[in-house]
């Protein structure tokens, strides 16, 4: 029932997006007519569609809801987007820390944990609305045949919303190599987190092929808005993973296995350095991976801090 209503709300945004871009199109259409009709594109008076066709292949990011100019849409298309994928407490938000501190051209983007910890609804009893809070990560550790469908449903939406947000203006302003990095993103929903609840039952035969449907269907249709240029590996093996976890003593995961963690490296494994991991986008699985040892402790270190960043910049400055 609650998968059903899940899956409704999504359809409805989506539809509802359709529509935004239709009327985005038109609305383009008319300030293209308004302004003469002439594009720069060679000596011709270009389409915009056919403008966005042609900037698309320049990997030339388009805006969602409004119109920017041409040369906000080429600052826009120089943001590169990267997202730090790695195993559980492998040490993602301490590293995004150092990537932020490191260098004012990259703009780095939490997971939204606290989101999935906070759920507010409104529920009116009597005559009062009121307001109550869950915590859909705790139901999901708890419960995860019940919650799992509906937490992969919540987070993907959180991390697509995430993945959504225009850069800032620094970025924009930037002369050097500006990044948008992402703790984790959809893609590692799919092909991490939803998958291995499919493969340990959590998440049946139909809760699989419906978060696949509606998973396609978004990226798809967000297209290259939601694409990424890079990824960066942090691995560790899963017992590293099981200390740090244990050190930071998130209540939630108390009930967490090293089974579990060894079966997510098994995913990350597969997914990033086996390739083995059946992909369905095209440009993912051609994606340019950085692997990083994360099992070394770099917080104290300034020598291996240093090596870190010099990889992280090239790696950037190449892709
Ligand atoms: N290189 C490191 N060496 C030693 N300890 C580390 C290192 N990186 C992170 N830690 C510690 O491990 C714990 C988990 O780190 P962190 O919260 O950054 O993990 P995470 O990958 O972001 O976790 P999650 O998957 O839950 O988002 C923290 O207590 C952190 O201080
Ligand atoms: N089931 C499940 N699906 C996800 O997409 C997902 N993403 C993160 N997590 C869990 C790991 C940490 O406990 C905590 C913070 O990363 O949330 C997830 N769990």
């Amino acid at each position: 029932m609650m998968s059903a209503l899940y899956g409704c709300v999504l359809f409805n945004c989506v539809s509802k997006l359709r529509k935004q871009t239709a009327l985005t199109q038109v609305r383009r259409f008319v300030q293209w007519k308004m302004s003469g009709g002439l594009i720069r594109a060679g000596n011709t008076a270009t389409p915009p569609t056919i403008v966005a066709m042609a900037n698309r292949k320049r990997n030339l990011s388009f805006p969602s809801s409004r119109c920017l100019s041409k040369s906000a849409e080429e600052a826009k298309a120089r943001v590169k987007r990267v997202s730090i994928e790695g195993n559980i407490a492998v040490g993602k938000s301490t590293f995004a820390k150092l990537l932020q501190s490191a260098c004012s051209d990259w703009e780095v983007m939490a997971e939204p944990v606290s989101k999935w910890q906070n759920i507010r609804s409104e529920t009116s009893k009597g005559t009062e609305p009121q307001s109550t809070v869950s915590n859909l990560l705790q139901m999901m550790y708890q419960d995860p045949q019940r919650w799992s469908y509906t937490f992969q449903t919540y987070s993907c939406m959180s991390r697509l919303r995430t993945q959504l947000q225009p850069p800032p203006a620094c970025l924009l302003n930037s002369e050097g190599t500006p990044v948008q990095v992402y703790e984790r993103s959809v893609y590692s929903d799919r092909y991490i987190f939803a998958l291995n609840m499919f493969e340990l039952g959590c998440i049946n035969t139909t809760e699989w092929a419906v978060y696949q449907d509606w998973h396609s269907l978004l990226v798809e249709q967000f297209g290259h808005q939601v694409e990424l240029e890079g990824i960066i590996y942090l691995r560790a093996p899963a017992k590293k993973c099981m200390e740090r976890l244990k050190k930071r003593g998130r209540a939630e995961e108390k009930g967490v296995k090293l089974d579990y963690l060894d079966k997510l490296h098994v995913q990350h494994e597969r997914w990033l350095v086996e390739k083995s991991t059946e992909i369905h986008f095209e440009k993912l699985k051609q994606i340019p991976v950085l692997e990083l040892d994360a099992s070394v402790e770099f917080k104290s270190d300034p020598v291996v801090r240093e090596q870190f960043i010099t990889k992280v910049k090239n790696f950037f400055n190449a892709l």
